[in-house]
């Protein structure tokens, strides 16, 4: 979870192949209309986020023997309603800051996320360190470090 350009995508398919478990990448399932928003620079309210996140928790649900989701779960009661789908969900949280993000996502090739949007990401985004079952790392660690982290998490509890 985290912003865009935090690299959920990158560490997800890393951890997903590490951890021989299936990747389900969030962003596929936003709607046509919450993706055109996105694309024009209007960040998605409570209300386009609901149904999107209704459906990630029915892939989680239905992956009982694990999964990797990439998601930004940005606030607090995104994330309570993705663990009242799987309980015992567990969320890495790629930090990064504001700058780094706007670099990353306005470099990026084709993506249909505007970088004007990033600032409301960050404006939008509620830390979970402090919640249950969430591992903080820098996303600006190399990638294989990245994975390791969070594969020696996984394993240690
Ligand atoms: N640990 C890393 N080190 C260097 N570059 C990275 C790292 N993680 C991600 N990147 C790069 O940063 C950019 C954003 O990464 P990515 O698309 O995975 O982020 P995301 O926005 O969180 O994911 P998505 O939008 O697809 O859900 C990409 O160009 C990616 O290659
Ligand atoms: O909740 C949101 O606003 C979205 O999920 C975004 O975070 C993007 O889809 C993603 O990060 C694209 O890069």
């Amino acid at each position: 979870m985290g912003v865009a350009g935090c690299g959920k995508s990158t560490v997800g398919a890393a951890v997903a192949r590490a951890e021989h478990l299936p990747l389900v990448e969030g962003d596929d399932f936003h709607s046509a209309a919450s993706r055109a928003k996105m694309a024009g620079g209007v960040p998605l309210t409570d209300g386009d986020r609901a149904d999107w996140l209704r459906v990630l928790g029915e892939q989680l649900a239905a992956h009982g023997e694990g999964v990797v989701l990439t998601c930004s779960a940005l606030k607090r009661a995104y994330r309570e309603q993705l663990r009242a789908a799987a309980p015992g969900l567990r969320f890495v949280f790629l930090e990064i800051g504001r700058e780094d993000a706007q670099k990353r996502v306005s470099t990026r090739g084709a993506h249909f996320f505007s970088a004007a949007l990033v600032d409301s990401q960050f404006a939008t985004l509620e830390s979970p360190v402090g919640e249950p079952l969430v591992l903080a790392v820098d996303a600006l660690a190399p990638l294989a470090e990245l994975q390791q982290q969070v594969s020696a998490w996984l394993h240690a509890a």
